[in-house]
């Protein structure tokens, strides 16, 4: 994002954008069972999984290529990734620089293989653990993009009202934080609209005229992702943790602008 676009209602709309993101990349891993080898340690990669090997070494190939110059853009791996090898594009600096070293992706990825996984994949081993794990690392980086825009959120909400936030941050009061930039209704319609987008996107389209059968009207059972565990995921994982990348954001910020 530019700094013309740094807007709340700008910031809010990309967050809108990346739900597509997370929700078809579900629908994509859900056609594979879980699939729990991949996930088991492997003496083939020195004790790591597969999943583990996949996304290190994804992230040195997408490194290489130029990723991970945004601040949304964070490595699960970051030690040692190597630099592009080839000129990447000069992103306008719109986040203090310290805003790039805010990473909650450790606790994406306990969430990811612990809880999440679970709920939208079904007990079973159909032996493609290339795949799923290829499938798994899109679904981690829509996750960790969505989550980590909460970096320019902060600075939106920090700009807009230092004078309430940096007492906040003078006193360490991380709760009185948290209230500060949370609202509640809007949360609410973003479960609301992840449920639903769920229940578009994860129906069968058929050429069948079927009055019952409008878009958006598929029964939940028939969906590719059940969309309750879209609204659950973000009630209780998502836009937590967009908070928490918030609140570490904004304390850097105030922290740069109080001393
Ligand atoms: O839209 C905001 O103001 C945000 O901070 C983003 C977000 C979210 O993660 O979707 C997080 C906290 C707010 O309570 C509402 C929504």
């Amino acid at each position: 994002m530019g700094e013309a676009e740094l807007s709340l209602a700008a910031v809010r709309d990309a967050l809108v954008r990346e739900e597509d993101s997370i929700v078809f990349a579900l629908i994509e891993r859900a056609r594979r069972p879980r699939n729990a080898p991949a996930y088991a340690a492997a003496a083939a990669a020195g004790g790591r999984s597969l999943a583990e090997f996949f996304v290190r070494e994804a992230e040195v190939l997408h490194a290489k290529a130029g990723q991970y110059q945004k601040p949304e853009d964070v490595p699960f791996f970051p030690q040692d990734l190597p630099s592009p090898l080839f000129p990447t594009k000069d992103y306008p600096k719109v986040l203090h620089s310290f805003a790039s070293s805010v990473s909650v992706n450790d606790a994406i990825w306990k969430m990811y293989f612990n809880e999440l996984l679970p709920l939208f994949t079904v007990d079973g081993d159909d032996g493609n653990y290339a795949e799923t794990v290829a499938l798994d690392f899109a679904c981690l980086k829509a996750l960790s993009r969505r989550i980590h825009i909460g970096k320019y959120v902060a600075e939106v909400k920090f700009k807009d009202a230092s004078q309430d936030y940096s007492p906040l941050i003078r006193a360490k009061d991380t709760k009185a934080l948290m209230n500060l930039l949370t609202f509640k209704a809007v949360e609410e319609k973003v479960k609301r609209r992840v449920e639903k987008k769920a229940r578009i996107f994860g129906q069968n389209v058929t050429l069948e005229d079927n009055a019952d059968k409008q878009e958006g009207n598929a029964g939940d059972s028939e969906c590719k992702v059940n969309p309750e565990v879209l609204s659950k995921l973000y009630d209780l994982w998502v836009m937590p943790l967009t908070k928490d990348v918030e609140v570490d954001s904004i304390s850097v910020q105030a922290s740069l602008n109080i001393n």
